[in-house]
Order: structure tokens, then C-alpha cells, then sequence
């Protein structure tokens, strides 16, 4: 039987993709796949969001370099957290002063830049303005001599504004000069440098197109730095001359939170082409967005005032651009907060106004009680009864005298300076002491006119005013009294002892405000060299504009220091003008000042010298000043026969009165000009 062979036993053939690894050694993680395997693709998504990050941050960078322009300056934007950081939650102890409108506070930025950070006071329709003011002003100016503006932070939702300024770290002028009386100002050649500074600051800013009107010039105005040299601050009420329109500006953070739609309803402006731009400026430090830092250029060509609705003309569509928005534009809703002069109105009742005359009897009021608690120097004899009554008839009398229009007032300060010569008389029969109500005391005009009469006896070129009015010479025009004054006391009270030349007002400041400003005229560079010729002389005085100094009835007539200077140069005893503390005193060029001084108070703006004549006055390049004819020691007698010149004051009285187109204005000009003591009204036709 054949053997047959069995088939042979099948092998089986491996799979072909299984490797004899897989195979005979199965792996341990069998399912999930090697941690390298993993790492890979990791590595990558890391690498590509790094890439993605870096294009992101290089791009940013590139595109903001692009939009920054090569001369970008400040102010700067700053956050609110820097800036709270910076002065240490704007403590008490950081505050350096008190103005109108806001306080200000010592800071330091992390780079270590000392700064000044002044926050307005919200909700302010003048504070507002003078904010905005201040931005306008600070993108024009680039001066030795003026205060800079470095930044500003500005929240509209939360109502803040807030202005960065450079530290000045000696303060004020006025403090440092009239309060501190710093030794480094006791010499001749500082003051006379810091008059120099003023000049030149207020110079530069009438030589810009179009000129700069400060507005403002006083002594707390002008801050003083490390060196105690000058700069002009406070551009709060500056004006450009060219500006004939009135609107109310305001940097809007809200509509870059709130999105575009909110933006689009916003009227938007632009600011001489360029707009608020809120990227494009450079920053003097890196500080970035993470540490709270946002940088700002405005670049404001335009004055507010003058910024045209420009819809959409600032390029809406960029996402980065913050915006000013104009609140009203000759619009209905604040017509009425927008004086003929361009200035704003009462605020919410935050602003009082007066005369300034007024103002000035209030104050000396204070001055007399505060000086003379006992009457040790008045003589009184009167009981409280006689005290109270008096008092209440002077209230009486004031009142009414507020209300009379002026032809009234004209009229009835002849009739009385008629009657005083009569009374005076009967007083001296009587043999009566004076009454000068005690506690209350108050000069009445007659008693003024009594002691005025006394003293042009000496002096025959006394002046002839009946009233109070005689020492009031060059203060004039109507107050504005703020809410809140800026030195010395809140509450719109009357300030301190000699704190008179620092009430803030919306047309300047008492005491340093031109005539025609405070009156309502017109606002020129005559305004700025009238306020300088006041700066001047307390610079050389030492001493306040309006001050009451512990001494008799006598030392009123150097209470006003504009008359007095002017009495001196007739006398011609102008030295005695000078500080007595002064040390290297240099004579002729203290006369030269007081005599710049006396030409740029002129009462006729005309008259009165630019900035750039009194820099060359005072630098000694141009001719020295030749005061006016009046201010000559010994002038010809303007009235040889006084009844006359009642005659003639009744004869344009008359005709004033029964002239009903005459105004009350008109009516003033004319009869001050026969009843005058300024040496700079017009010199009156004799008859
Ligand atoms: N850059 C600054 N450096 C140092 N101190 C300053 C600076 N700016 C202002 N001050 C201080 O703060 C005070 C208040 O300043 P602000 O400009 O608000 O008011 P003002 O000019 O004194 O008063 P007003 O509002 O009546 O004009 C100044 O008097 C000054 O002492």
C-alpha cells in the first residue's frame, strides 16, 4: 500500500503589516500612543501661538510708530490709577494749594518725575472750561517762561478732570514773596529777575498768531521753581484774540468706553486737522497700557472756541481715537451760560457779582474791625444802641445805593458833597467826637471825604471825589466772586487780611484786572500789560495791591498801592514805593521799574505800552519811560476856581439827565472826567 505523505501543516503566512516586534512583543501601553509622539504636536501649536503673539506685539508696535508723529509733545493722557498712585490717593498732605476751581497735589510718577496734579472740581461749568482751556493752551505753548502742562486725565462719566502739570517746588509767588517771604527773595537782583521773567513769559505769549491773552497775571500765578526763576501759570481764563465764538469743550472718554454707535451721536471735532488723538503721541517713558499708562497728543491748533463741528472729520472709523465733544455750539440749551463777551455766565449760582467797590468796603470793613478791636485809634462814643442803628442805616443806604442806576448816583454825590460842607461846620460847633459806630464801625463817605479834605491841604492835588472813592483809584469794573476763594477762605467770604488780590473771578482778578476788562470792554494785550503793571509794583513793594497795615486813618492813603504809587511820582518820592527788606538794592533800576510800572496802569489801554517796549524798558535796550504830564511833581492846578467846576459838573449833569439817549455809562465818562483824581483821565477844558 503506497505511503502517502501527509500535506504538509499549514504555516500560517503573517499578516503583512504585523512586524515581528508587534508581533512576539506586545507593548506595554497598548491603545495610547508614545509621550514623543505627543510632544510633537504641542511643541508646534506652542511655537505657532508664540509666532502669532510676536507678529501680534511687532505689528502693534510697527503700527503705532507709524501713527506717532515724529514731533509729538506733551500733554499726555494719563490714567486716573497713575495718577491716584502718583500723589498717594490725593492725600492731604500731598495738596500744595487750593484755586478757584480745584485742588492741587504734589506727585511723583514711577519714573520719578515730580509733577503737580490739579483736580478740577466736577460738575463746574467754569472749571470745565478751564480745563479745556489749559489742554488748548499747553498744545500751543513751548516757552522757558511758562508753566508746563505735561498731562491730563479725564473720565467724563465720573466727572473727573485733572491737569499734570511740572512741579514748581517753590510754590507761588504771592505765598513765596508776600506769606513765606522767602530770604532768596529779599535780594534786589531776584526780584528784579523774576519781573523780568513775567515779562518775557507774557511777551512770548502776545507774539504768538494769533497773541495769547493770560488774562490773569497775579502772584500766585506765577510759580517759581527750584531756582526761584518765574513761570507764568493758570491758563484758565486765556483767551486767543482771535476767538469769537463761545462753546463749551469737553475730552469725552465716554464715547471710546461706550463704542461707536454712542460715538456717532456725539458731535465730534476736529482740532486743527489733527484731532485728540489718543494713540498718537510718544511717550517720555515706556510706561505700557498694563501699568495704566495711556498716552495722549493733543494736537489743538484751533482754540476751542473756535473748533468747528467737524463730524466725523477725526476719523471716526479708528478705533483708537477719543474725541472732544462740543457740548453746545451756539446750541439753545447753554446760549444763556455765554456772556456778549465770550465768558461764560453764573454757574449754578456758584458766581456772585458786584461792584467792586462794594466788594473793596466789605473788605476794609474787616480790615478796620480786625485792626482795631478796641477802637484804640478810632475814638469811638457811641453806645450798642447807636452801633446797631448806624449799622442798619448803612445797610439801608447800601442797598438802595446798589439798586440806583448811575445817573442817579452822579446826582446825588454832588447834592451830598454840597450838604457835607455844611455838616462839617455844624460838627465843629458842636465839638462832637466822631462816631464811628465801635465794633461796627464803618468809614461813611463823609468821614473819608472829612479826612480827604484834611489831607488836601497838604497835598493840593488830592482830588475832589466825595466818597470813599478817592483811595479806590484803579480799582474798577464789576466783580465776579467765586464760590470758593483761592487762598484764603471758602464760602465766597471775604478773605484774610490783605487776601483781597486772590479772589478768582471769571474776568480776573481784583486789584490786577484792567479797567476795561473788569468793566465788560474789550479784551486785548493791554489787559495782560495793565495786570503786569500791578504784578510789578508788589513785586518792588512787597506787599499787596490792597492792604491795611495796624496804623491810623493816615495809612489809607497808602492802602491802595496803585494811588499811593501814583501820589509818590507827584511828590516825587518814588523810592519810598520800595520794600524796605530789599538787600543790594539797585536804585535806578527799582525807579526804572516803578516808573514802567506807572505807564503800563494807565487807565486809556491805548496808552499803555506793549509787552515788547516794557521788556526793552526794563532790559535797558530801548529808552527808559517818560511818565505822563500828570505825574509830574508839580503840575499846573486844574480848576482855578472850584465853585466853577460845580457849575460846570451841574451843567453836564443836568444835560445828562434830561438827555434820555445818554447813557449811564456815557454819563460816568463825562462826569468823572470834570470830577477826577486820575492822573490818567483826560485833563478837563477850564472855563
Ligand atoms: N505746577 C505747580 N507746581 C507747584 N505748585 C503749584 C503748581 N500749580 C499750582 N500750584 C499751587 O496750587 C495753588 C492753586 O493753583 P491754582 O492754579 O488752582 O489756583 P490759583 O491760581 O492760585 O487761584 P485762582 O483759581 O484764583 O486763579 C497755587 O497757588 C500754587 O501754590
Amino acid at each position: 500500500m503506497p505511503y502517502r505523505q501527509p500535506p504538509p501543516f499549514p504555516v500560517p503566512s503573517p499578516p503583512p503589516s504585523a512586524s515581528p516586534t508587534t508581533q512576539f512583543h506586545p507593548s506595554p501601553h497598548h491603545g495610547a500612543p508614545p509621550p514623543s509622539r505627543l510632544l510633537t504636536p504641542v511643541a508646534g501649536v506652542l511655537a505657532g501661538f508664540s509666532f502669532l503673539l510676536c507678529l501680534v506685539v511687532f505689528f502693534r508696535k510697527l503700527w503705532r510708530k507709524r501713527t506717532v508723529p515724529a514731533d509729538a509733545k506733551p500733554p499726555y493722557r494719563y490714567s486716573y490709577s497713575v495718577l491716584r498712585h502718583a500723589t498717594s490717593s490725593f492725600s492731604a498732605a500731598n495738596r500744595l494749594g487750593q484755586g478757584g476751581f480745584g485742588s492741587v497735589y504734589r506727585g511723583t510718577l514711577k519714573s520719578g518725575k515730580e509733577i503737580a496734579v490739579k483736580v478740577m472740581d466736577s460738575g463746574s461749568l467754569q472749571g470745565e472750561r478751564e480745563f479745556q482751556n489749559e489742554l488748548f493752551f499747553a498744545g500751543r505753548i513751548d516757552s522757558n517762561y511758562i508753566v508746563p502742562v505735561i498731562g491730563f486725565s479725564s473720565d467724563r462719566r465720573r466727572q473727573r478732570m485733572i491737569l499734570v502739570y511740572e512741579l514748581m517746588s517753590n510754590g507761588n509767588l504771592q505765598d513765596a514773596l508776600l506769606d513765606r517771604k522767602c530770604s532768596e527773595l529779599m535780594d534786589w537782583k531776584k526780584r528784579f529777575e523774576i519781573a523780568m521773567d513775567v515779562a518775557k513769559g507774557i511777551e512770548y505769549l502776545h507774539s504768538l498768531d494769533p497773541p495769547a491773552i493770560h488774562g490773569d497775571i497775579k502772584p500766585s500765578n506765577i510759580l517759581l521753581d527750584r531756582c526761584f526763576s518765574a513761570k507764568i501759570g493758570d491758563f484758565g481764563l486765556a483767551k486767543s484774540k482771535s476767538e469769537d465764538q463761545v462753546v463749551v469743550v469737553v475730552v469725552d472718554d465716554a464715547i471710546k468706553m461706550n463704542g461707536r454707535e454712542e460715538a456717532k451721536k456725539k458731535e465730534l471735532v476736529s482740532c486743527g486737522g489733527g484731532a485728540v488723538d489718543d494713540n498718537a503721541s510718544v511717550v517720555e517713558d515706556t510706561e505700557s497700557v498694563a501699568t495704566g499708562f495711556e498716552e495722549m497728543s493733543v494736537n489743538v491748533e484751533q482754540s476751542p472756541e473756535s473748533f468747528a463741528v467737524d463730524a466725523v472729520a477725526s476719523s471716526p472709523g479708528s478705533e483708537t481715537f477719543d474725541r472732544v465733544s462740543v457740548e453746545s455750539v451756539g446750541g439753545k440749551r447753554k446760549k444763556n451760560m455765554v456772556g456778549k463777551d465770550g465768558w461764560p455766565r453764573q454757574d449754578n449760582g456758584a458766581m456772585e457779582v458786584g461792584s467792586v467797590k462794594d466788594y473793596v468796603r466789605e473788605w476794609m470793613g474787616m480790615e478796620l474791625r480786625k485792626e482795631s478791636p478796641n477802637d484804640h485809634w478810632i475814638g469811638a462814643s457811641s453806645s450798642g444802641a447807636n452801633l446797631d442803628k448806624l449799622e442798619k442805616k448803612k445797610e439801608k443806604s447800601w442797598k438802595k445805593e446798589k439798586r440806583r442806576p448811575a445817573r442817579e448816583w452822579w446826582k446825588e454825590e454832588f447834592c451830598e458833597e454840597l450838604a457835607r460842607k455844611k455838616k462839617k461846620k455844624m460838627k465843629r460847633q458842636k465839638g462832637r467826637d466822631k462816631d464811628f459806630g465801635g465794633e461796627n464801625w464803618w468809614p461813611t463817605d463823609e468821614d473819608m471825604y472829612v479826612d480827604r479834605k484834611k489831607k488836601s491841604k497838604r497835598s493840593s492835588r488830592g482830588g475832589s471825589k466825595g466818597s470813599v472813592d478817592w483811595w479806590l483809584d484803579g480799582l474798577s469794573g464789576e466783580l465776579w466772586r467765586a464760590r470758593r476763594n483761592s487762598h484764603d477762605s471758602a464760602g465766597g467770604e471775604i478773605p484774610k487780611s490783605g487776601g483781597i488780590s486772590s479772589t478768582p473771578s471769571m474776568r480776573g482778578t481784583m486789584c490786577y484786572v484792567a479797567p476795561e476788562y473788569g468793566g465788560g470792554g474789550d479784551v486785548s494785550e493791554k489787559c495782560d500789560v495793565y495786570s503786569f503793571g500791578v504784578l510789578l509794583l508788589v513785586v518792588i513793594a512787597g506787599r499787596r495791591p490792597l492792604q491795611v497795615t495796624a496804623s491810623p486813618m493816615a495809612e489809607f492813603q497808602r492802602a491802595n498801592l496803585i494811588s499811593w504809587a501814583r501820589n509818590l511820582a507827584r511828590a516825587g518820592k518814588l523810592i519810598n514805593l520800595v520794600d524796605q527788606s530789599i538787600q543790594s538794592l539797585d536804585r535806578e533800576q527799582a525807579l526804572l521799574c516803578i516808573m514802567v510800572a506807572l505807564i503800563c496802569l494807565q487807565k486809556s489801554p491805548a496808552r499803555r505800552p506793549s509787552m515788547k517796549e516794557v521788556v526793552g524798558m526794563l532790559s535797558g535796550d530801548s529808552e527808559p519811560p517818560k511818565l505822563p504830564f500828570e505825574f509830574s511833581p508839580s503840575p499846573p492846578s486844574r480848576f482855578p476856581f472850584k465853585s466853577q467846576k460845580k457849575v460846570r459838573l451841574l451843567g453836564i449833569l443836568l444835560i445828562n439827565l434830561d438827555h434820555s439817549s445818554t447813557s449811564s455809562r456815557g454819563l460816568f465818562k463825562e462826569a468823572s472826567t470834570i470830577n477826577s483824581t486820575d492822573p490818567d483821565d483826560p485833563v478837563p477844558v477850564q472855563i
